[in-house]
């Protein structure tokens, strides 16, 4: 006999109507509160009442509402939960509406209802037994052999789930723990059930008719669990032949066959990951922070945004260059050669770079003055960078600095931070493969300062040989070593450069040219490269000297040579339509000789008159080539000469004021 007396609800319950769900005993679940007999409920009861008993109610299944208090009471379902109101949550804005979170205490039947306005309540008859300490051997005599093969359904049932998840465990220990007849009502709202058979379970009062109720329901989701695992089974088996025929299928890949799923995919792409964090040649450390990571990825569900992240970060790891570097062709004498066909003039720069270069080859591994080319836009201090990587024989890249203001561009961002990035160094040593390139950092002296610190500060770090060997890129939160990069800055003036920075560079001043000296740029480097670019030869165009000197005086005011680069570029694009349209109508002849005969052509030929650029008749003969550029050329093509026209203003202005 049990030694403790049941646990008795009220006599009197006040009524929640529902029509969403099914509460059953020992079950919690949320509903919704917004008609206004169960809001006053809410009200009254729950919201200002302070006694244990107050939060106990009659939840009443299966009945609507009526959205007003106005109208009658609906016919109430006969048999309910007395629930515990655990949680209230809601608003009175943009209208009143509450949730609930309540918990299922037993049955009860409604004898009477005793009123119904402003909420329904009720006389009650408690059905099912509450007990404080359940004597589960009596109950387990009792019920018999239906208990006992309800229990066997439920422990197979539950083995069946992953016990590794807690929620899982837990009911496991909760079967044995339990009462067994509470079992029926709990494993009926846990397992996959319709509305209509949660009513029925409710509905069954005897115990032996809810057990045998409940049973079939057991027996259908284990049904189904296994059908399911069948499937998986199958499909497990499906992926591991998909792999094992992975590499065939890549030779013999059929364009417009069906891709593998992306799962597999990604699966086969984290193994892959895997032997290259394995095989590369990364530092201790950075090894075990990328061996820790992966080991994380795979915990990782797909879906999950830090999954990216973590892929990204890994894949970004082993492409770095950590220990890969290209071999230094340090040749003085060719560099000399290299640097003087490459540029005319720059006699100092140039005595400079080949002294640097020469002691970098007596002492490997200089630490010396980061180089600074300092001097007007366009007078090749880029360029000399990039010949400086050419006769070294290394890998060559440019980080433009002008405007940047966030250090994070030089230093990253770390991790957490959404959408973070490598900075520009790392990202720069990612695009050339190499430990050891030179880097150009264009434009020093158009660094920016911000609230999101200083880029110039980071950029020390990076250039002082003392640390740069140390290098943590926020992102990559491990070191890296820059000892091996060959820095050159660039800047148009020294005054922006901050004085720190200044003070770890070696400032190289690279003047303006002469005309003299442009003439010769013009005609050993720029026209030749120009013609180059634009496919033109020689033999159809010809610029002379007086006209290069026409576009340096009358088109062009510059200390370097951009804007006379770009003069000739456009020169260039004018005769290339000019030979592309002679070329068509010398076709055109040809087809007509044939036609016509030979004394046709000369006929033609004597009729030709010479033509200018500009001039485009559709039955003009094709220009003699070369085509000469001279100063009509020049005009024609150019448009009247900028320069000139300023300067007749200002003799004009001059005049007038002295006339005044
Ligand atoms: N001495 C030279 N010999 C040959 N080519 C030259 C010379 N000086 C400049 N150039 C050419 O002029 C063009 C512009 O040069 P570059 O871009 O290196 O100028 P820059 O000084 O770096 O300009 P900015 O300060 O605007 O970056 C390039 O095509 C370069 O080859």
């Amino acid at each position: 006999m049990s030694s403790v007396s049941p646990i008795q609800i009220p006599g009197r319950l006040p009524l929640l109507l529902t029509n969403e769900g099914v509460l059953l005993p020992g079950s919690t679940m949320r509903t919704s509160v917004d008609s206004a007999r169960n809001l006053q409920l809410v009200r009254s009861r729950l919201l200002k009442g302070t006694s244990l008993q107050s939060t106990i109610l009659g939840v009443i299944p299966n009945t609507p509402d009526p959205a007003s208090d106005a109208q009658d009471l609906p016919p109430l379902h006969r048999i309910g939960t007395a629930a515990l109101a655990v949680q209230v949550v809601g608003s009175n804005w943009p209208k009143p509406h509450y949730t609930l979170l309540i918990t299922g205490l037993c049955r009860f039947q409604i004898v009477q209802v005793l009123k119904e306005k402003p909420y329904p309540v009720a006389e009650v008859e408690q059905l099912d037994r509450l007990e404080e300490f359940p004597n589960t051997c009596k109950t387990r005599e009792e019920l018999g052999e239906l208990s006992e093969q309800f229990y066997k359904y439920a422990v197979q049932l539950v083995e069946m789930l992953d016990m590794s998840v807690p929620a899982v465990a837990k009911l496991r220990r909760l079967l044995d723990s339990l009462p067994r007849e509470a079992l029926p009502d709990i494993l009926t709202s846990i397992i996959r059930t319709s509305n209509k058979e949660k009513l029925q379970i409710l509905d069954a009062v005897s115990l032996e008719e809810r057990f045998k109720m409940t049973i079939p329901l057991l027996v259908r989701q284990i049904e189904g669990l296994k059908l399911l695992q069948k499937t998986r089974k199958h499909k497990q088996d499906d992926d591991k032949r998909v792999i094992a025929i992975r590499p065939i299928r890549r030779i013999t890949h059929i364009p417009g066959a069906l891709e593998d799923d992306d799962e597999d995919e990604d699966n086969d792409d984290i193994v892959m990951l895997e032997r290259k964090i394995r095989t590369s040649s990364m530092p201790e450390q950075a090894h075990k922070v990328c061996v820790k990571e992966i080991k994380r990825l795979k915990k990782m569900p797909q879906s999950m945004p830090e999954y990216a992240l973590t892929r990204n970060y890994l894949e970004l790891m082993v492409e770095l260059p950590w220990n890969k570097s290209t071999t230094d062709r340090l040749d003085i004498r060719a560099a000399r050669i290299l640097l003087d066909n490459d540029h005319y003039a720059m006699e100092k720069l140039k005595k400079r770079v080949l002294e640097y270069l020469a002691v970098r080859q007596l002492k490997n591994n200089l630490k010396g003055p980061i180089l600074c080319f300092v001097g007007p836009p366009g007078v090749g201090k880029t360029s000399v960078g990039r010949s400086v990587a050419k006769t070294l024989g290394r890998e060559f890249h440019r980080i433009a600095l002008g405007g940047v203001c966030d250090q994070s561009d030089i230093r990253g961002h770390r991790r957490t931070y959404v959408g973070s990035m490598p900075g520009r160094i790392i990202n720069g040593l990612k695009t050339v493969g190499v430990n050891n390139p030179v880097f150009l950092l264009d434009e020093v002296d158009k660094l920016g300062k911000s609230l999101q610190g200083d880029p110039a500060a980071a950029l020390l770090e990076v250039l002082d040989p003392e640390q740069n060997h140390n290098f943590t890129d926020h992102y990559l939160n491990v070191a890296f070593d820059l000892s091996q990069v060959l820095f050159i800055a660039t800047a148009n003036t020294t005054a922006t450069i901050p004085p720190a920075l200044l003070d770890r560079m070696e400032i190289i001043q690279v003047p303006g040219y002469t005309q003299e000296e442009k003439i010769e740029i013009a005609h050993r480097h720029l026209i030749p490269k120009q013609l180059e670019q634009h496919g033109l030869t020689p033999q159809q165009i010809q610029i002379p000297q007086v006209t290069t000197l026409d576009i340096i005086t009358r088109y062009t005011r510059e200390a370097g040579v951009r804007s006379l680069d770009r003069k000739f570029g456009a020169i260039c694009r004018a005769v290339a339509v000019k030979v592309a349209e002679g070329q068509h109508k010398e076709a055109k002849l040809d087809r007509s000789d044939v036609a016509e005969g030979e004394g046709c052509r000369e006929q033609i030929l004597e009729d030709a008159k010479p033509e200018s650029v500009s001039d485009t008749p559709d039955l003009a003969l094709p220009p003699e080539m070369p085509i000469l550029i001279d100063f009509h050329a020049l005009k024609d093509i150019l448009g009247p000469p900028m320069y000139e026209m300023e300067v007749i203003v200002l003799i004009s202005l001059l005049m007038a004021s002295s006339l005044l």
